[in-house]
């Protein structure tokens, strides 16, 4: 489904990502949890071919970068992000919705009865169909995610990108976007996801697997179980940690830690 070998990216001469292998497996979801400026964004970046690695291969749905088109990779792709909230500002739900099906900002192509029933029938699964007719901008925050999780659905796609979806969402709107993210994941024939975060509690059970990212490298990827651990996440936040469970997801928090006096 998903495979980086060797990967790196250089900006400006300083590396943003370094020697990432990652594979992803069909029937896996995977998360990506790394503090800010990590590279988490930087990666998915890399996946949907908006960047192009400085050395390294990749493959994207059997696809393997330099030898395939990557607007056509695109569209099999969704990409749910917060840059694309700001773009899409104005516009009526249902046409953001439909013009996912062209991965367009706004709605310039035709569309037929199959495209606006497919378009209502994600805004029933994504509990929007209520706002329809509704200006982007006019919607709160979480309206805005479900639009755009259904407008990412419109074409259909194999791989799913979610970026920080649930960023800016009160406790409510947060768990109503992640019981839709856990209804797509569970849906046969649905997606397979890739979910962004720095927020443990977020990730939900069915994320299979899961990679730590730090300074663009990754720190480690597997089994989300075998990974989350109290020992693996003081390591990787540098800074000891409490981990528990409960109702099968993970809540985080840091332990004091000893200062000593500062001597003068
Ligand atoms: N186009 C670019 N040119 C130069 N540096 C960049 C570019 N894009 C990102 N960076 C740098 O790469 C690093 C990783 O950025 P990235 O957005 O991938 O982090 P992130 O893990 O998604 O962070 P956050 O959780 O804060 O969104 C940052 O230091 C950022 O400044």
């Amino acid at each position: 489904m998903l495979s980086l070998s060797n990967v790196s990216l250089k900006k400006d001469g300083k590396y943003l990502l370094k020697n990432i292998t990652w594979n992803l497996n069909k029937g896996e979801h995977w998360s990506i949890l790394g503090l800010n400026g990590s590279g988490k964004t930087t990666l998915l970046k890399l996946i949907n071919g908006f960047f192009w690695p400085t050395e390294g291969n990749i493959q994207v749905l059997g696809k393997t970068f330099g030898k395939t088109s990557i607007p056509d990779l695109r569209r099999e792709i969704g990409w749910v992000s917060s840059s694309l909230q700001r773009e899409l500002y104005n516009d009526p739900v249902q046409s953001i919705i439909l013009s996912g099906k062209f991965a367009s900002i706004g709605l310039y192509n035709e569309v037929n009865e199959q495209d606006v029933e497919k378009a209502r029938q994600l805004m029933e699964f994504m509990d929007c169909i209520h706002l329809h007719d509704a200006k982007f901008n006019t919607l709160s925050q979480g309206e805005q995610q479900r639009v755009l999780i259904a407008r990412a659905l419109m074409a259909s796609p194999k791989l799913l990108l979610l970026d920080e979806p649930c960023s800016g969402l009160d406790i409510i709107q947060k768990e109503k976007v992640l019981h839709y993210i856990e209804k797509l994941a569970n849906n046969p024939g649905g997606p397979t996801l890739i979910y962004v975060t720095h927020h443990l509690e977020e990730i939900l059970p069915v994320f299979s697997h899961i990679l730590l990212i730090r300074g663009g490298t990754m720190y480690n990827a597997g089994k989300t179980e075998e990974i989350l651990t109290e020992e693996m996440l003081s390591n990787f936040l540098q800074h000891p940690v409490t981990l528990h469970k409960n109702q099968q997801r993970y809540w985080i928090s840091l332990k004091k830690k000893n200062h000593s006096l500062i001597s003068t």
